[in-house]
């Protein structure tokens, strides 16, 4: 147990907070530390193997982070944007890798977590699969290798559930598109239509969001124009993807310089 990285989970009663539990466990190479919940949740102060409905494990949920973290080598966080923005000192300061894949966050959240990583650690993305990082690589490619009148739309879907959009992973597609073609996605994005629009605007971005029953997670980038379209598509089936990515993250992190780096950095893509 001991030559094992120590994993501490936050959000762990959550879709993926649950799915990383399976995850380590699974792993020959990192143990669960410790496991984190929002102040008020019912599970804190309970044993964790009986709040999933098996028998106590002796892993006790906590709302305390800067004690749980204690000889952890890292954190891995898919919560909510203003859990992880105040995680992020709290890892630093007790020398944890901090994993985050929480999505949604505003440009000053960015800006806070760019700040805690002068301190540390930190491994952010919005989506932490290897088949979605590859899908950027080749999203950045294909834009610039098209002309600009190939119509660039990122079409995604996920569960009812989902609180943001468009998903991080569609602001990541997007993004890359935007440094294939040499512009800022913040002046070429458009998010949604709805009413009388006009015609399409040449060299703009587009963004759709569909939300609906238990869809994982599902991206298209389609580059259209007259005569043909290409449609890159990346689909999860399985949240597992995200979380042994994350896990990937943490155990890579081990040692590297204090930094912000994205998974791109962590598959050497
Ligand atoms: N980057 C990636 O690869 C992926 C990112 N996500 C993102 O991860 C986030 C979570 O997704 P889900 O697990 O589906 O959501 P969820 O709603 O099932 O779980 C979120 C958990 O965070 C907990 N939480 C909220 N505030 C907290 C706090 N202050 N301290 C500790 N725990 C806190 C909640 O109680 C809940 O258990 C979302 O932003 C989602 O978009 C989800 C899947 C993959
Ligand atoms: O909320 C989710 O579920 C997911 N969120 C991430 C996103 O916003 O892109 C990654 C994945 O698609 C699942």
């Amino acid at each position: 147990m001991t030559d094992t990285a120590g994993i501490v989970v936050n959000g762990v009663s959550g879709r993926m907070g649950r799915m990383l539990v399976q995850v380590i466990a699974a792993s020959e190479r990192a143990h669960l530390a410790g496991v984190l919940e929002r102040p008020g949740h019912a599970w804190i102060g309970k044993d964790l193997g009986e709040m999933l409905g098996g028998a106590a494990n002796g892993v006790t949920v906590s709302d305390d982070p800067a004690t749980t973290l204690k000889g952890a080598q890292a954190v891995i966080d898919f919560t909510a944007p203003a859990a992880s923005v105040a995680l992020a000192p709290v890892a630093m300061q007790a020398g944890a890798a901090h994993v985050i894949g929480t999505t949604g966050m505003t440009k000053d959240d960015l800006a806070r977590i760019a700040d805690a990583a002068r301190d540390g650690v930190i491994v952010r993305a919005g989506n932490m699969s290897l088949g979605v990082n590859l899908l950027v690589a080749l999203t950045r490619q294909v834009a610039q290798a098209l002309d600009p009148d190939y119509d660039i739309e990122v079409i995604e879907a996920h569960h009812r559930h989902k609180v943001d959009a468009p998903s991080g992973t569609a602001l990541m597609l997007g993004q890359a598109a935007a440094e294939g073609r040499g512009v800022s996605l913040d002046e070429a994005a458009v998010r949604g239509r709805d009413g009388i629009t006009g015609p399409r605007q040449p060299g703009t971005i587009g963004f759709s969001a569909i939300r609906g029953g238990d869809i994982i997670g599902e991206h298209d980038v389609m580059f259209a124009a007259d005569g043909e379209r290409i449609i890159l598509r990346h689909v999860a089936s399985d949240r597992s993807v995200f979380a042994r990515g994350a896990l990937k993250a943490a155990l890579w992190a081990r040692g590297k310089p204090a930094g912000e780096y994205d998974m791109a950095a962590v598959l050497g893509l």
